[in-house]
């Protein structure tokens, strides 16, 4: 049976204080460091197209090799290392929607800590929808470990389900509504209650109450609905924490042999891609992956009494609403918008009519 507790919001003891302390000053890491990102340095590069993929690796793995391969754009390679020193987007064609890929400066080990700029790199990676983990083939495996305990430092989970069940490809949350809203819900109110619709084993009503306490938070309800720890409510309490799917990509696989690619292949899950830009191996491969994970959703408009321009789609990331395909085509319509006829495999009814307003179930 899910507990349900109620209570209001009061003092802890000594050692809650100091735990919440700890894991207050360990979100703040997170927190973006406003000093770096100044403009006119080229991390501040616009997003475009319908998604946003960053290639994240050490200095010459291949990443602007593989930038100038796969787009028009053409980024300056070199056999040493830093020949990049900014952010430089390209863009993915792919089955009618447009992709921005962003080639980045090389990272070095310490990077989140601020080593070389890295911060700063790292940093752009938690603004893409899909991050490719760039690794060089005849280096260690050991680099995998080492760039995602940086991804991870500025507060990026890759490839893990986020805490309401459902895998989360870089959607970017507003505060407090989160896609974790779902699972923990705040309100501001007068007199403040907690209640939890599972029984919590990893965080007490004490904790809560004293993480809330450290951030000056007295009056408003919790609603918890599932068995999160103290880190998972200080993530959603502040919405830093980033779900995002990334694919392996080793290039250079030319220069290994052909028993080490096979073996590198099978690890990880299948999400390891073996590629070699300059032979143009498997290039192919990650660019249907990349496409894959973006799990982007084609919508077409038409006329009435006419069929769909099927050359011309609406590419939106999942969980769009009609709100979000009325936003896409111009700014003022979804307040004229009275409903909309969808077709399609999502849609009990072929068509189903929808209204636009307080629409929030996905349409795809
Ligand atoms: N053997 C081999 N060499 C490659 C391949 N792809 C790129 N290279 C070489 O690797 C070196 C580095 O390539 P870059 O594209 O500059 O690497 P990068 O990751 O952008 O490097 P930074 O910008 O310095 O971080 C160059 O000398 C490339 O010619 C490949 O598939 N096989
Ligand atoms: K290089
Ligand atoms: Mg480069």
């Amino acid at each position: 049976m899910a507990a349900c507790f109620l209570f209001s919001i009061n003092r802890g003891d000594g050692a809650d204080a100091e735990e919440a302390k700890l894991a207050k000053y360990r979100a703040q890491l997170l927190e973006p460091d406003r000093k770096s990102g100044a403009k006119g340095e080229g991390f501040d590069v616009l997003k475009s197209g319908d998604a946003r993929v960053a290639l994240i690796g050490f200095p010459s793995v291949g990443k602007s090799t593989l930038l100038s391969k796969v787009t028009k754009t053409e980024s300056i390679t070199g056999a040493y290392e830093f020949t990049t020193l900014t952010a430089i987007p390209g863009v993915l064609e792919y089955e009618g929607a447009r992709v921005q890929l962003l080639d980045l400066p090389g990272i070095v080990e310490g990077a989140a800590m601020g080593r070389g700029r890295g911060r700063q790199v790292v940093s752009v990676a938690k603004t893409a929808d899909v991050i490719v983990v760039m690794m060089d083939a005849t280096k260690s495996n050991e680099q995998r470990r080492l760039l995602e305990t940086e991804l991870e430092a500025v507060g990026i989970r890759l490839n893990t389900k986020a805490p309401d069940g459902k895998r989360l490809v870089g959607q970017s949350p507003p505060y407090h509504s989160s896609p974790f809203s779902t699972v923990v819900v705040f309100r501001q109110k007068a007199a403040g209650g907690i209640n939890a619709t599972v029984k919590l084993t990893h965080i007490d009503e004490k904790m809560i109450r004293t993480i809330l306490q450290s951030y000056k938070i007295h009056n408003c309800d919790v609603m918890i609905r599932e068995d999160i720890d103290t880190d998972e409510f200080i993530d959603v309490l502040l919405g830093t924490r980033k779900y995002i799917s990334c694919l392996y990509v080793f290039n250079k696989i030319d220069a290994v042999s052909l028993e080490e690619v096979e073996r590198l292949s099978t690890e990880n899950e299948g999400r390891n891609v073996m590629i070699s830009c300059e032979l143009d191996l498997g290039l192919d491969i990650l660019l249907e992956r990349i496409w894959e994970e973006l799990r982007l959703v084609k919508i077409y408009t038409k006329r009435r009494g006419t069929l769909p321009d099927l050359s011309d789609p609406i590419c939106l990331r999942p969980g769009a609403t009609i709100e979000t395909v009325c936003h896409s085509i111009h700014r003022g319509l979804a307040s004229h918008f009275k409903y909309a006829l969808v077709w399609g495999k999502s849609s009990k009814f072929s068509p189903q009519p929808q209204k636009v307003r307080g629409i929030n179930s996905a349409i795809i």
